[in-house]
Parts: structure tokens; C-alpha cells; sequence
């Protein structure tokens, strides 16, 4: 995510590194790097140039000149603005005051609605609410087949009705809503791939009749600029809540993420980063900002920690190894349940400090699959005591998980590292509960 402005703003920020005072002059080359930097990864010119202006002020005012960290203190500056171009210290949230409430989902052909529609499902669901999805896509036949899969995958009905009139289907659908007592109806309408009359009415016509809680519009961040030029063309016609700007997983250049809220003054309240349900995440703007600066989004990390790992679970294979107890099948667990996370690269982007370079995300990834296929071929009773697995039962293992026996010793090498540690674990563990006994404590 964001590689390729991330790798220029930091060329922009090393040349004021080490420099000791500053003069006017490095602090213009410094302006005209960032300048160039958001220019490349798309990000609209007049957004670029007020921003410039900004930064180029407070930089040039007393403490970045005389600070003695002056390339902290010039990021600091580029940061504090790009948080405010992207909507400042606002948190995202919709408001849905009805019951039940209505997302309408508008956008561009291949934007990302249905996919949307439906992470969006299982977030709601997620939260205990009772979801419904609307296939108002009738330009499209096959979007509305895509819906139910989706819809059946995270177990929420999909509402299609005639399949052939959209503002007929979500008429019924309202009626629906209300009588299966759903708290919450996302509506999934068709796109075009470029804005034309007949879509912009028929859209204009379900506003009318759901009178929806929130209008988002998805934006694909891939498609640059086009993308902010048809989000403020739906805006000025649909008076939109606000945005989900999708596929910023892939190599996105920022530009989107950066110049639509300047653009047309609306929010962006999710982002779309893959393409399984799962990948949908909230759009806090300094969170943003520190990503697109390299710095890291431990807070997204934490919140994606808390909701997809089994706290029970971990805390009881915590136990386990405090024990000595962990054996391979809880290490199969560990594994099955990092990778709820998702890729190992979107994992590592999130934490501070990580270089991008030089690190084979994909061997990780292969790594992680292979240890999988490993455990997944060995029997009960080789999980939970490797010892017992011998010549010719590495040889069957191997075999059935299309590894060789070299990767098989590796990992029960790594095994019995990990055995000496809970081992040593256990021992300080004792010791402490020791000392907690001895008159005085310790
Ligand atoms: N990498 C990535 N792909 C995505 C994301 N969101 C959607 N996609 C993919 O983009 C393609 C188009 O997504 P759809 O949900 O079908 O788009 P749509 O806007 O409903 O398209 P129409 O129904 O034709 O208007 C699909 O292949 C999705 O898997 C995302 O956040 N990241």
C-alpha cells in the first residue's frame, strides 16, 4: 500500500536529515519533493498546490529553522496537513437513525459495490445486527447472482425480488425489511462505466423512495483521478454521506485517499483492502496518514488483532506454553489464526519501523503454508508428541504434505527450540511463585 509515495516522500525527508540548521533554500527543494511526490501518486493538482502553500509556511516559520531536529519537525508539519486534507481528527461514523436503517451503495461499474455491500453485511453482522442485502443491480444480471453467493458465504439474505426492475425490487425489499424485523438494508444499485442520465435518474428515484440514511459512494482507488472526477458528478447529483474507496490494497498511488474529501467536501468512512468480506477496514485520517508516510497504523493493527483472533483461544494456548504444554496442534492454531489477519505484508505494513525492502513476503507466506501442510499430514498422536515421529514417519509425512525431509526436520528442530524455552519459562514461572511464598516477598 501507498510503496511508491512512501518511497518518495522519504527521499524528500532525507535530505533534511542530519543538516543541523536549515536554510530557506533546503526547506524549498524539501517542498518542491513532497510536491512532486503527491503529484505522481495522482493526487489532484489544486489539492497539491494549497497543500504545498500550507506546508511551505509553517516550515518556513521559526520552528522548523531553528529546531534541532528539523527533518521531525518538517515531517510533523507534512503530516498535521495531510490529516486535515484527509478530514482532520474525525472519526468515522454513519448515522443510521432509522429502523431499520438504509445504505444506499452507488458507484461505477467495477467499483467494488457488490463486494462492498456485502463486507459491509458482515460487518454489521458482526455487531449483532440483523442485515439484509438488496440486488438493486439490474444492468448487470450477474451482479445480482454475485450478491447471493456473497450473501450466502457470511450467512445474510440477499433480497432479489423480479430481477428486473430496481425500483420495484427495493420497493418490496422495504416491505420485506420491515416484516423479517431486519435492523439494517444495504442497497446494492447498478453502475455504468461512465456516469450516464439513465442511471443518475434511476438512482435519483430509489433516494426518493428509501429516503436512505447514508448514500456511499464506491470509489475504486486504482483509477486515480477519474475516480475523484465522477465522485464529485455523484455527489453534486445524489448529495452523498460519503465514500468507501476500494482495491487500496493493491499498488494504489494515494491520490484518491488523499484529494476526495478536499474535492467535494465529503468523508471517506471505509476502506476496501482485498477481496474477501473480510477486508474492510474504518478510515481514520491520521491512521492514513501515518501509512502513506511509512510510519506504521498500530491502532488498526490492534483493532484487526481484537476482532479476528479467539481471545479465549489465545489465552489458552498462552496457558499451554507457560505449561510446556504447547504441542504441534496448538502451533497449527497459532498459525490458522495469524492468518485471519490476512497477508503477512499487509500485517508488517502496519507496524513502525519495518523495511519494506529486502524482506520476501511471498517466501513468509510459503513458509507459514508449508509448516500448515506439515502438521495437517501427521496423525493425532504425532501432534501431540512429535518425539514418536521416526524415519519412516517423516517419510509418510512428506509425502502426503509435498514437502521434502529436510523442511520436516526444520520445523521439529524449531519445535524442540521452542520446547527448551517453555521449559525455561516454566522454570522462572516456579521460581517467581517462590519467592511470592518467602516471608518478605522479593
Ligand atoms: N484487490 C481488491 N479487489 C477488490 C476490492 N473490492 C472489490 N474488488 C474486486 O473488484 C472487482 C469488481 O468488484 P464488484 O464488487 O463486482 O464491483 P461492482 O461495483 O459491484 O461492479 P458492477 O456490479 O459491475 O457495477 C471484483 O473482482 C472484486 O473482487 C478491494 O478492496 N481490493
Amino acid at each position: 500500500m501507498f510503496d511508491s509515495i512512501q518511497k518518495k516522500l522519504s527521499k524528500a525527508f532525507k535530505n533534511l536529515k542530519g543538516q543541523g540548521k536549515l536554510s530557506e533554500k533546503n526547506i524549498k527543494d524539501a517542498v518542491r519533493e513532497v510536491k512532486m511526490s503527491l503529484l505522481e501518486a495522482d493526487v489532484n493538482y489544486k489539492v497539491v498546490k494549497d497543500f504545498v502553500e500550507r506546508v511551505k509556511e509553517k516550515a518556513l516559520g521559526k520552528e522548523v529553522l531553528e529546531s534541532l531536529t528539523p527533518d521531525q519537525e518538517f515531517i510533523r508539519i507534512v503530516r498535521d496537513e495531510l490529516i486535515e486534507l484527509m478530514g482532520g481528527n474525525e472519526k468515522p461514523k454513519l448515522n443510521i437513525s432509522k429502523r431499520p436503517g438504509y445504505i444506499m451503495l452507488v458507484g461505477l461499474q467495477g467499483s467494488g459495490k457488490t463486494t462492498h455491500a456485502a463486507k459491509l453485511a458482515k460487518y454489521f453482522k458482526k455487531q449483532g445486527k440483523s442485515p439484509l442485502l438488496v440486488a438493486a443491480d439490474t444492468y448487470r444480471p450477474a451482479a445480482i447472482d454475485q450478491l447471493v453467493q456473497l450473501g450466502e458465504s457470511i450467512g445474510v439474505p440477499v433480497f432479489t425480488g423480479d430481477r428486473k426492475n430496481a425500483v420495484n425490487i427495493v420497493k418490496e425489499a422495504m416491505d420485506y425489511a420491515e416484516k423479517l424485523l431486519h435492523d439494517i438494508v444495504i442497497l446494492d444499485t447498478a453502475g455504468r462505466l461512465h456516469i450516464d442520465e439513465e442511471m443518475m435518474n434511476e438512482l435519483v428515484e430509489i433516494k426518493k423512495l428509501v429516503e436512505p440514511d447514508e448514500i456511499l459512494m464506491v470509489v475504486d482507488a486504482m483509477i486515480g483521478q477519474d475516480a475523484v472526477n465522477s465522485a464529485k458528478e455523484f455527489n453534486d447529483r445524489l448529495e452523498l454521506d460519503g465514500f468507501i474507496v476500494t482495491k487500496l490494497d493493491g499498488d494504489a498511488r494515494g491520490g484518491v485517499i488523499i484529494s476526495i474529501r478536499q474535492i467535494t467536501n465529503k468523508p471517506i468512512k471505509f476502506v476496501g483492502v482485498g477481496e474477501k468480506v473480510d477486508d474492510l477496514e474504518l478510515f481514520y485520517p491520521d491512521r492514513y496518514a501515518s501509512r502513506i508516510l511509512g510510519m506504521g497504523d498500530v491502532l488498526s493493527l490492534i483493532e484487526k488483532v481484537e476482532t479476528e483472533i479467539d481471545k479465549e483461544k489465545a489465552e489458552e494456548a498462552a496457558n499451554k506454553f507457560l505449561e510446556g504444554k504447547f504441542d504441534l496442534n496448538d502451533f497449527l492454531e497459532q498459525i490458522q489464526q495469524i492468518r485471519k489477519l490476512g497477508p503477512l505484508s499487509k500485517i508488517l505494513e502496519m507496524i513502525p519501523g519495518i523495511p519494506k525492502e529486502g524482506i520476501d513476503f511471498n517466501k513468509g507466506e510459503e513458509e507459514l503454508k508449508k509448516i500448515e501442510a506439515i502438521i495437517n499430514s501427521m496423525t493425532k498422536e504425532e501432534r501431540r508428541k512429535p518425539r514418536i515421529i521416526n524415519y519412516s514417519r517423516k517419510q509418510r509425512i512428506a509425502k502426503g504434505s509435498g514437502t521434502t525431509l529436510q523442511d520436516i526436520n526444520k520445523l521439529l528442530k524449531s519445535y524442540e527450540q521452542m520446547k527448551k524455552m517453555m521449559k525455561q519459562v516454566k522454570k522462572m514461572k516456579n521460581k517467581k511463585s517462590l519467592f511470592g511464598k518467602m516471608p518478605f516477598g522479593f
